[in-house]
């Protein structure tokens, strides 16, 4: 189940092989690392990179950032390493790629140790078709979305393609209470396009992106965190209902618009967030 206060706002994609960007991460304002085996690394790198990462997580303090391993799939010739050298060093969680059936998930979780928890990249129709399966099977806590490789295997182009595939993977992962990130946007010199994208998915429902470069971390922080005037209106609609209770009232009417317990709700969560992004960067 997820915890609601925890933020995901930029979710930064790190080449298990390359040391200066395992480095350079322990000190960017970053609310999750994905450190990657799969896509990132090239196949003469896979045991090198296994090996790096592994001593890197047991020896580095990440401090509150996340730390997510994703490792590569158990039908290549690195997963079954990659398993089980992670399921040792127990991240917080391990990120499976192209996940389609709830099997690979019911193995891993069998065989986890303490809190690590399991994400899934749904990144195949197969996958996706399958999205309410995959979120209600046992230690899953995030989805990540997998754009790029959806769009090959679609044979699509743009973001409109993606819709479905993204509001269907949303749908399922709210259903049982998952985290779910959206993907990453190629072109990492591109802020402005990156915002669009971001905002995008902000409106959609998803807790943050996932990021490939550090120059996307800013703009990914600011689009899903809470606003000040978001965190204003939140406290008055608090308030306002606060007020409307003690007069016997069952609804507040804040700013023209009218706000019931469940406006209350979200209000209260997003403060609970607000604070939680301030303990993370505080920290
Ligand atoms: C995209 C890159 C190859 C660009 O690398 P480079 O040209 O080296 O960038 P810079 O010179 O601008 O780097 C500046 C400094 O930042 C550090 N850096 C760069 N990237 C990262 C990172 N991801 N995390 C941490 N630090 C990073 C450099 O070391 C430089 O540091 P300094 O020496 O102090 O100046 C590169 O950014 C990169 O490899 N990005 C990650 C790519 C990746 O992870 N791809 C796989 C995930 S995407 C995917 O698979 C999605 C999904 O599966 C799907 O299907 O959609
Ligand atoms: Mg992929």
């Amino acid at each position: 189940m997820q915890n609601v206060a925890q933020p995901y706002r930029s979710v930064l994609y790190i080449p298990g092989s390359k040391p200066r960007a395992l480095e350079k991460a322990q000190s960017l304002p970053v609310d999750a690392i994905i450190f990657d085996l799969e896509d990132a690394v090239s196949p003469d790198e896979k045991a090198t990179a296994r090996a790096l990462l592994a001593e890197t997580l047991r020896a580095t303090d990440y401090g509150p950032r996340k730390r997510i391993v994703r490792v590569n799939g158990g039908d290549t010739e690195w997963g079954a390493a990659d398993l089980e050298t992670f399921i040792d060093v127990a991240p917080d969680a391990i990120l499976l790629p192209k996940v389609e059936d709830t099997a690979v998930i019911a193995d891993l979780a069998a065989r986890l140790k303490g809190e690590t928890t399991i994400w899934a990249m749904m990144e195949t129709p197969r996958g996706i078709l399958n999205a309410a399966a995959l979120a209600a099977a046992p230690k899953m806590e995030g989805f990540v979305m997998g754009t790029n490789d959806l769009a090959k295997d679609l044979g699509s182009r743009g973001r409109r393609a993606m819709l479905t595939s993204l509001q269907l993977s949303l749908l399922a992962a709210r259903a049982e209470g998952l985290i779910c990130v959206d993907g990453v946007y190629n072109a990492f010199k591109d802020e402005d396009g990156l915002r669009m994208e971001c905002e995008e998915g902000r409106d959609m429902g998803f807790d943050g992106k996932t990021l490939i470069h550090p120059a996307q971390v800013a703009v990914a922080n600011a689009v899903f965190g809470p606003s000040e005037e978001e965190l204003d209106l939140a406290r008055r609609q608090i308030a306002a209902y606060e007020q409307a209770k003690a007069d016997g009232q069952g609804v507040a009417v804040v700013d023209g618009k009218i706000v019931e317990n469940l406006h209350v709700e979200t209000a209260t969560r997003l403060l609970a967030k607000a604070d939680a992004i301030k303990l993370l960067e505080g920290a």
